[in-house]
């Protein structure tokens, strides 16, 4: 695998649910404003339909502001709307998989919940890992372990790949996950249910930059 670069540091994984003062293409579009740099769609309840019209907006939005999209899950509306890339779990599509699949893929990301995964082929040909979660949070809750800070500084110590830090992650914290060895932090609440998406987004993105 060629080393691709990673300069992504605030990752927004939204959903329209999550979104809780604002309509999503607003959140999107102030949260870019405040700084965030990547952008993942992750919509779990809506059909493949849904997803794709809702995937078409964003990407026409972040097209103007030369911020990445990324799919959750969904390999045929990642292509259909020519995504930047895609995020998979465990039990999704295997990354080797999407690799055969869909030649083009810029930036493919797969979760991390158990130490064994490192080794694999899966993780190999992965472009970032998703740490998942480093907090327990309600926003997903079938999750099976909570990695916390310990659990990053173990990972970083064992691969070079850029590792994103997700699950409860805000302001509070984000110094000290980046301090133990993540990339990028990525938020649904921080973001999706500010008042204000993009101070919250300036927030976060100066906490990461100070650490
Ligand atoms: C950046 C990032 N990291 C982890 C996840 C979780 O993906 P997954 O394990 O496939 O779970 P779902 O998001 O599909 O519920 C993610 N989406 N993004
Ligand atoms: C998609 C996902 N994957 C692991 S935790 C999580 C949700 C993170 O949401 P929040 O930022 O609201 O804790
Ligand atoms: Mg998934």
């Amino acid at each position: 695998m060629v080393k691709k670069e990673f300069p992504y540091r605030l990752y927004l994984v939204i959903s329209e649910e999550a979104c809780v003062h604002h309509a999503y293409l607003k959140v999107v579009e102030q949260a870019v404003k405040g700084g965030v740099d990547l952008v993942q769609l992750r919509e779990k309840n809506s059909c493949t339909e849904a997803f794709l019209q809702k995937a078409i907006l964003i990407k026409n939005l972040l097209d103007q502001y030369h911020v990445p999209l990324i799919i959750n899950d969904h390999l045929e509306v990642a292509q259909k709307v020519e995504a930047f890339g895609i995020h998979v779990g465990t039990s999704d599509i295997p990354p080797t998989q999407i690799r055969k699949n869909w030649k083009k893929v810029n930036c493919l990301g797969y979760s991390i919940e158990d130490l064994q995964q490192l080794n694999t082929q899966e993780t190999h040909v992965a472009d970032y890992l998703g740490i998942s979660p480093i907090f327990n949070t309600p926003t997903k809750t079938d999750t099976i372990i909570e990695w916390g800070l310990i659990g990053i500084e173990t990972i970083r110590a064992t691969t070079d790949k850029p590792l994103v830090a997700i699950g409860q992650m805000n302001a509070g914290n984000a110094q000290e996950v980046i301090k133990a060895g993540a990339n990028c932090i990525a938020v649904v609440s921080a973001i999706c249910a500010a008042q204000n998406p993009a101070k919250a987004a300036e927030h976060l993105r100066n906490e990461i930059e100070k650490a």
